[in-house]
Formats: structure tokens, C-alpha cells, sequence
């Protein structure tokens, strides 16, 4: 479950989320819309862990979010507007990173060869899920725009959150893509988690189970959970 109560988010004097309280219980979907500016990102940013909270609160499942590291530990995944991804890495290595970083690998070599083959098989799943069985291997600064996006999908879909935020994921999507993907971020929220996704795209918003509009850092609701 994410909590976000009167929560305000301010950047010096520019208030980015201006005393917003949202509740998404686990296996729904949130849709967040609204002109470029009025805060998506930074209500995403907030309930990552990524940004702090000027005043109000954000908490998942009862732990309050106060950084990103302890953010991710609990399960918060964030799919960032423009990626994130390191160019110069590979596919398979963007997606590896997030869960080499979670897991303490054991120090016994057979069971050190068996965690890594269980990432492996992780990452394979996730690169098929978005259509990138082929690609693990090629560089991200050799994808197009809409594979990389693909690949962040993956990447976020790889670590099974409890939380998935999605920052504009399909905005560089074809039709089918932008479908396969919202599919998949639909599974997440069948399998336990509670999703949030920031779009300007009015189909994806039609397409979750309520949709919340922002605007100036105000939210209001379109159409409730
Ligand atoms: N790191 C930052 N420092 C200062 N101002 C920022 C920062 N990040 C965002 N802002 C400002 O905060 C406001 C909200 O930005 P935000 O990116 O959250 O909006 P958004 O709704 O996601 O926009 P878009 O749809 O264009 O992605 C904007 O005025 C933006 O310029």
C-alpha cells in the first residue's frame, strides 16, 4: 500500500507537489496525468525516495520513505522518465545491477554459480517479457530510443517490486510495445504490487483503475480508485 498524506515537495521556492495524499493499495493501477510541469515526476521522485518531502509524509506498507536506498531495499521500483539507463553498459548488465546491489552473493563457489544463474534466468524472463531476447548484449547507446525504454521496463519489471512506479514509460512506444507494456505493468499489479504510472497519454490513462490529474502541484481526482 502507498500512503502519501499532505504531501509537499519544493525545489528552493517553486513548489513541485503542493499537499497532495493519495492512497494505492496493492494490485491496482494509478494513472497520473497532467500538463508538462505540474509535478508527476516529482510525486513519482517523492514516493521513490528520491526526493524529500518538504512537509506531509509517503509510506509503504507502514514504512516511511525517507531516501532512495532504503526506498528500494523495501521494494520501490522507479522506471525513470529518460531511462536511467548507463549507456556504455550492455542490456543484460543495466538489468543485472539493480539485483547484484540487493543480494549478498554466498561465498561458496557452487552456491555463488547457482544465485548468479538464478539473476541470469531473472533477466533473460525480463528481456523476453519486452520483447528483447536478442538484444541482452547490445550496448544501450546501440538500441533506439523506444528499445532503451523497453529495457528500463525490464529492468524495473526485473526486480519485483512492491511498488512500481512507471515515469512516462511508453511515451516512445509503437502501438504494440505500448500495449505489451502496460500488460506487463497490469501483471505487476496482479501479482501483489501497487502501480503508479505518469503519462500523457490518454489511453494508458483510461486503461488503469483510476486516474488522478495534476496540475501546478495540485492533484484532483478524474476518476477515483
Ligand atoms: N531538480 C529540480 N530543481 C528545480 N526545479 C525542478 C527540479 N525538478 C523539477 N523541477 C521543477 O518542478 C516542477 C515540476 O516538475 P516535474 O518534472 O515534477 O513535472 P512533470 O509533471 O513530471 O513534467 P513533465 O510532464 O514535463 O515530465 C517544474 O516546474 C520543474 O521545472
Amino acid at each position: 500500500m502507498i500512503t502519501v498524506t499532505n504531501l509537499t515537495v519544493a525545489y528552493g521556492d517553486l513548489v513541485a507537489v503542493a499537499d497532495v495524499s493519495l492512497r494505492v493499495p496493492p494490485g491496482y493501477v494509478l494513472a497520473v496525468s497532467g500538463p508538462s510541469g505540474a509535478g508527476k515526476s516529482s510525486l513519482l521522485w517523492a514516493i521513490a525516495g528520491a526526493v524529500s518531502a518538504k512537509s506531509g509524509s509517503v509510506e509503504v506498507d507502514g514504512l516511511e520513505i525517507v531516501d532512495r536506498p532504503r526506498a528500494a531495499a523495501h521494494g520501490v521500483v522507479l522506471i525513470p522518465q529518460g531511462n536511467g539507463l548507463a549507456r556504455v553498459l550492455t542490456a543484460r548488465e543495466n538489468l543485472s545491477m539493480p539485483l547484484l546491489a540487493e543480494r549478498k552473493l554466498p561465498s561458496d563457489d557452487q552456491d555463488r554459480d547457482e544465485a548468479l544463474e538464478s539473476i541470469d534466468d531473472i533477466i533473460a524472463k525480463a528481456l523476453s517479457d519486452v520483447g528483447l531476447e536478442d538484444s541482452g548484449d547490445h550496448l544501450v547507446e546501440e538500441l533506439s530510443g523506444g528499445e532503451q525504454q523497453r529495457v528500463a521496463v525490464a529492468r524495473g519489471l526485473a526486480q519485483r517490486g512492491k511498488v512500481i512506479l512507471a515515469d512516462e514509460s511508453t511515451s516512445e512506444l509503437d502501438s504494440t510495445n505500448r500495449e505489451r507494456v502496460l500488460a506487463l505493468l497490469r501483471d505487476e499489479a496482479d501479482r501483489g504490487a501497487a502501480v503508479i504510472i505518469a503519462t500523457h497519454d490518454p489511453s494508458v490513462a483510461a486503461g488503469a483503475d483510476g486516474h488522478a490529474l495534476m496540475d501546478e502541484g495540485h492533484l484532483s481526482w478524474e476518476r477515483r480508485l
